[in-house]
C-alpha cells in the first residue's frame, strides 16, 4: 500500500469556528477514498485543505500537517498554484467556462505556458479520452461546452482537470447534480481513473461510497469518527455513531 497523502492532526478554523478537529488520515495512491457524513460536518472543508483552496478564504487558520509524497504542503516554499496542478478539484455542479470544449480543456495548460498547437491538440484528445468523453465530442470540439448535457459537462470538467496532469483528483459530490445514467457513467470512469490517480470523493450517497470506494471515512461535526476499508466500515463499524449513520438512524 502506497500513501499519497498523509494527514496528521489537522485542525481547521473559519474565524473562531472549529470546522475540523484533529483529523488524521492516510489517502492511498491508486485507490478511491470516499468521505461520507451529514451535511455541514466538514467534508468539503477537508478536501479543500488538501490543495489549499481554503487559503483563498479570509480569516481561516489551519494546524497540523498534510504530507503529499512525504512533503508538507503547508510550508511556505510550496507554490499553491503548482500544488493545485498536482491535486485537482472537481466541483459538485459542472462549471465549464462559456467557451468551446477545446478551449475548456486547454485553458489550464495555456495558462501554464503551453502554446504549441500540436501539443495542445494532443492534450485535448488525451484528456477527453481519459474522461471518457472523446467519442461523444470529437466532431464538435469547437462547439460550446454549455451545449453539452450535465453529465457530459461534468466529464469535461474532469478532462479539464486531467489536462493539468494531476496526481490526485478531489471530487466534491461530483454526481449529485446528475441523473442515474450520467452518474453510472462517471462511476465507471472512476474505476478506470483510479489505475493512475489517487481519488478522494465526497458523497452524500452511501450506496455510491459502497459501490466505488476502497476506503471510507465517516465525518461528524468536524471529527473523523471512523476510517477504514469500505466493506468493513459498512458491515462491521467500530463506532456506534458510524453504525447509527449507515443504518439511517440519523443524518
Ligand atoms: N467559508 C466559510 N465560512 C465560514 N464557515 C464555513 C465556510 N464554509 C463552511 N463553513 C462551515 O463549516 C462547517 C463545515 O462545512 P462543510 O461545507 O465543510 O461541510 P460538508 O460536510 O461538506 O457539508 P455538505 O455535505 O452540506 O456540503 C459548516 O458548519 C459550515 O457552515
Amino acid at each position: 500500500m502506497e500513501i499519497k497523502i498523509k494527514v496528521e492532526n489537522l485542525t481547521f478554523y473559519y474565524g473562531n469556528f472549529k470546522a475540523l478537529d484533529n483529523i488524521s488520515i492516510d489517502i492511498e495512491d491508486r485507490k478511491i477514498t470516499a468521505l461520507i457524513g451529514p451535511s455541514g460536518c466538514g467534508k468539503s472543508t477537508f478536501i479543500r485543505t488538501l490543495n489549499r483552496m481554503n487559503d483563498l478564504i479570509a480569516g481561516t487558520k489551519v494546524e497540523g500537517t498534510i504530507l503529499l509524497d512525504g512533503k508538507d504542503i503547508m510550508k511556505n516554499e510550496i507554490d499553491a498554484v503548482e500544488l493545485r496542478k498536482r491535486v485537482g478539484l472537481v466541483f459538485q455542479k459542472p462549471n465549464p467556462f462559456p467557451k468551446s470544449i477545446y478551449e475548456n480543456v486547454v485553458y489550464g495548460p495555456k495558462r501554464h505556458g503551453i502554446k504549441n498547437k500540436a501539443q495542445l491538440d494532443e492534450i485535448v484528445e488525451k484528456s477527453l479520452q481519459g474522461a471518457a468523453l472523446w467519442d461523444e465530442v470529437k466532431d464538435k470540439l469547437h462547439g460550446s461546452a454549455l451545449a453539452l448535457s450535465g453529465g457530459q459537462q461534468q466529464r469535461l470538467c474532469i478532462a479539464r482537470c486531467l489536462a493539468m496532469q494531476p496526481e490526485v483528483l478531489l471530487m466534491d459530490e461530483p454526481t449529485s447534480a446528475l441523473d442515474p445514467i450520467a452518474t453510472m457513467k462517471i462511476e465507471e470512469l472512476f474505476e478506470t481513473l483510479k489505475k493512475n490517480y489517487a481519488i478522494v470523493i465526497v458523497t452524500h450517497s452511501m450506496q455510491q461510497a459502497g459501490r466505488i470506494s476502497d476506503n471510507t471515512g465517516f465525518f461528524l461535526n468536524g471529527e473523523l469518527v471512523e476510517f477504514g476499508q469500505t466493506d468493513i466500515l459498512f458491515t462491521k463499524p467500530r463506532d456506534k455513531r458510524t453504525e447509527d449513520y449507515i443504518t439511517g438512524r440519523f443524518g
